[in-house]
């Protein structure tokens, strides 16, 4: 279980990270959203020890990273795999990893195995890797010594669609096996697919958070009409929100059958009227975080 509590991280008099506050429970994958600079990067590195917080605490199973004895063991991290040392082999890595969580020989050649990194691009230095490949020697040094938490800062990149497949089969394994699972992605369909629960962040603060199927289910309603000037007043005069879709249509935040109420009393034909769950996640990421887009500031 990974718990923050009221995590804040100022640079200067920048707020990167403001009041951040959740849990990743055991058994689930829990996906970090957010727009670029949104601060989840910055979180991690807060969970993990290797940022300070300015106020808050972030634990693992009730204890803070630092007062881990072997921390490798229970906790696996891969926070930025371009950051490997260029100029070691692979195996090298691996064998450090391996040696510093006092672990067997072994386990290199079975996490070489898991990762599918063959002998021969295990002999190579890190700097000849490609991201994919990075990725892999990442989660193998995450996995190695078989730890019960995962944190993960976009694990997905730079890996091509086999590999996409094969890390979802890991981590839902991992997660199904009892484990914990905290990853960060831009790949919105990647977490779609995988996570169990949420937590959406913008600005350096959580937007939303919750379990996914809840969370997509609230997305609202969509509306289709070819009366959409009559409809968009009628909605503001009742102080509901809506946006408009790259079709037109409406997602409006209001239960279906209040947004026909209005529409109805507004003279406006509908040719569609029904819960918006099938805008998916993408959707709501944008929604959600609209005020901190970059686009959307600019617009
Ligand atoms: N060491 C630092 N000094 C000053 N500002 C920093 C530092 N580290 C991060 N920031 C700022 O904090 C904010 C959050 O950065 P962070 O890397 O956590 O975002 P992110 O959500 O991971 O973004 P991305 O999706 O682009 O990786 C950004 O505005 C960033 O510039």
């Amino acid at each position: 279980m990974i718990t923050l509590e009221s995590v804040t991280k100022r640079y200067g008099d920048f707020v990167a990270v403001d009041d951040v506050s959740f849990t990743a429970r055991p058994g689930r994958v829990t996906g970090f959203l957010g727009p670029n600079g949104a601060g989840k990067s910055t979180t991690m590195r807060v969970l993990v020890g290797l940022t300070r917080p300015d106020a808050g605490t972030a634990t693992v199973d009730g204890r803070d990273y630092h007062d881990l004895v072997n921390p490798g063991v229970e906790v696996g991290v891969l926070l930025d795999a371009s950051a490997q040392h260029g100029g070691r082999t692979g195996r090298e890595t691996l064998v450090i990893a391996q040696e510093v969580m006092g672990l067997p020989r072994r386990r290199v050649d079975e996490m070489l195995e898991v990762v599918s990194l063959t002998v021969t691009e295990s002999r190579r230095r890190v700097r000849d890797y490609s991201l994919g490949m990075r990725q892999r020697l990442g989660i193998a040094a995450a996995l190695m010594g078989d730890p019960h938490v995962l944190v993960l800062d976009e694990p997905a990149n730079g890996l091509d669609p086999a590999g996409i497949r094969w890390m979802r089969r890991l981590l839902r394994g991992f997660a199904d096996r009892g484990g914990t699972v905290l990853l960060s992605s831009h790949l919105l369909h990647e977490i779609e697919v995988i996570a169990d629960d949420l937590v959406v962040i913008g600005n350096g603060r959580i937007v939303a958070q919750g379990a996914k199927d809840d969370l997509l289910r609230s997305a609202g309603t969509l509306v289709r009409t070819a009366y959409v000037d009559a409809v968009r007043p009628a909605l503001d005069r009742a102080g509901i929100r809506w946006s408009t879709n790259d079709d037109d249509s409406l997602v409006v935040h209001a239960e279906t059958g209040r947004v026909g109420e209005i529409a109805f009393a507004a003279g406006a034909p509908l040719l569609e009227l029904r819960p918006a769950e099938g805008a998916g996640l993408e959707e709501m990421f944008l929604r959600l975080t609209a005020e901190t887009q970059r686009e959307g500031r600019v617009a």
